[in-house]
């Protein structure tokens, strides 16, 4: 049995990945996986017994990344799952940050048939008070052209804005997706200064911390509006609540709240709710449940944010799993140990990822409860091996 504890409210269609034959949900304090959404890792103990964290969304900002890899937690998340709907979110804060819906809504609300006029004359007189003002022809700026962003750039081209996309680590995936007739901006301030609209895309990392601040508002157009809809530490508060006072920024909308932000009347905050569809509910946690099996029973990575991508199907029914420091000979010191305990070696695979690395080995004969004490022994006498697991292939019957 594996045990799995969840954080945050996960769908069901995710949570339906794990037979209940084969794995406990909530059932225990010591797990051997979590699965999370925004719950924040930071300052928690991670137990010895935990193998993986699975984070059923994009951003992995709330997890302790290289903690987790140091004591051997892979950490999976769900790329491109909730992309859709945080592009359809962006849309409608373009539309609603062009036309004053909203207040109009709650202005027609007010309404009431009177002896001079009815509700229905009184619209058609007021409506002028709600002028709003078309997206095509405007141009929007994009800062990162991943899962979202470049679904944004797309939509937008297609509502008929012009559209510059700053990206400079942009993967090829992505580059296949961005549509050719967008500009493309080499320096964030080309993205800036041209931008009726700019919409931010990227993760939250040290790199990226306070990104857009008072120099970036500077070389912002004169009533642009800003979009945040990455993470709050992205743009700095201050700078932009300046910005929005001397009437140099138009409008800022945020999924991030702050108390100081609520207070501002130029700016517009939704509860982080750019993946809360759902669609996009159900496809982070089915995506990041499927990893996150995947890796418990046949020890193979994919979606890591921390450790490589491993595939390999079982060739033998005995496997041997290592994570280790990415350094060299760590394949030969392995074989070294399964050689001195005369285990046969039918396959294996080695992938790094930065400073970490994983290495599989189908070893063609069962091992003995007590040679694989001797072998872990040996395995974790060695420095950079960080964590070993022995694994049986799934029996057909298990895997349905
Ligand atoms: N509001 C929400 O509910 C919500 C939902 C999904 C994602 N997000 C946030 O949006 C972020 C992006 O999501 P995604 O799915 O598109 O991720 P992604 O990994 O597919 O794309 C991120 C892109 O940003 C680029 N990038 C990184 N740093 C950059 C920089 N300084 N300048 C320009 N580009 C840069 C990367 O090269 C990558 O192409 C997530 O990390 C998360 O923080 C928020
Ligand atoms: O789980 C959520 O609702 C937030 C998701 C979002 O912030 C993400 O990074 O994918």
């Amino acid at each position: 049995m594996f045990a799995i504890k969840t954080y945050n409210v996960i769908s069901n269609v995710g949570l339906a990945v794990f037979p209940k034959n084969k794995y406990s949900i909530n059932g225990v304090a010591e797990p051997d996986a979590l699965l999370i959404r925004s719950q924040n890792l930071h300052r928690n103990v991670l137990p010895v017994s935990l193998l993986a964290i699975g984070r059923a969304g994009a951003g992995v900002n709330n997890i302790p990344l290289q903690k987790a890899s140091e004591n051997g937690v892979v950490v999976f998340n769900a790329p491109g799952a909730n992309a859709n709907a945080v592009k359809e979110l962006i849309v409608a804060v373009l539309i609603l940050a062009s036309r004053p819906v909203i207040p109009a809504i709650a202005w027609a609300k007010t309404l009431t048939d009177g002896e001079q006029a009815d509700v229905t004359l009184q619209a058609e007189a007021g409506k002028n008070h709600y002028r709003g003002a078309e997206l095509a022809g405007k141009t929007l700026g994009v800062i990162g052209l991943g899962a979202v962003g470049s679904k944004v750039a797309d939509t937008a081209r297609q509502l008929g804005m012009n559209v510059i996309g700053y990206d400079p680590y942009i993967s090829v995936e992505h580059a296949w997706q961005v549509t050719s007739d967008i500009k493309r901006a080499s320096t964030l301030s080309e993205v800036l200064s041209q931008s009726d609209f700019v919409t931010i895309h990227i993760p939250y990392n040290e790199q990226n911390k306070n990104l857009i601040g008072a120099n970036e508002l500077l070389m912002m157009k004169k009533d642009a509006i800003l979009l945040n809809y990455s993470r709050n530490g992205i743009v700095e508060e201050a700078p932009v609540l300046a910005a929005l006072n001397v009437g140099h920024l138009k409008q800022y909308w945020t999924d991030f709240a702050s108390s100081e932000l609520l207070q501002h009347e130029k700016v517009v905050v939704t509860p982080h709710l750019g993946g809360t569809t759902q669609e996009a509910e159900d496809n982070c946690a089915q995506m990041v449940a499927q990893t996150l099996r995947l890796y418990l029973e046949s020890g193979e990575i994919e979606h890591s944010v921390n450790y490589p991508a491993v595939r390999m199907p079982f060739n033998s029914p005995y496997r041997l799993t290592f994570l280790h420091q990415n350094v060299p000979n760590m394949l030969g010191r392995i074989t070294t140990v399964l050689a001195e305990l005369n285990i046969n070696i039918a396959n294996m695979i080695n992938a790094s990822k930065g400073d970490f690395a994983y290495t599989l080995i189908d070893v063609d004969a069962p091992m003995t409860a007590a040679l694989y004490e001797e072998f872990e022994q040996k395995c974790l006498a060695i420095d950079e091996i960080i964590r070993v697991r022995g694994l049986a292939r799934p029996t057909q019957k298990e895997e349905d």
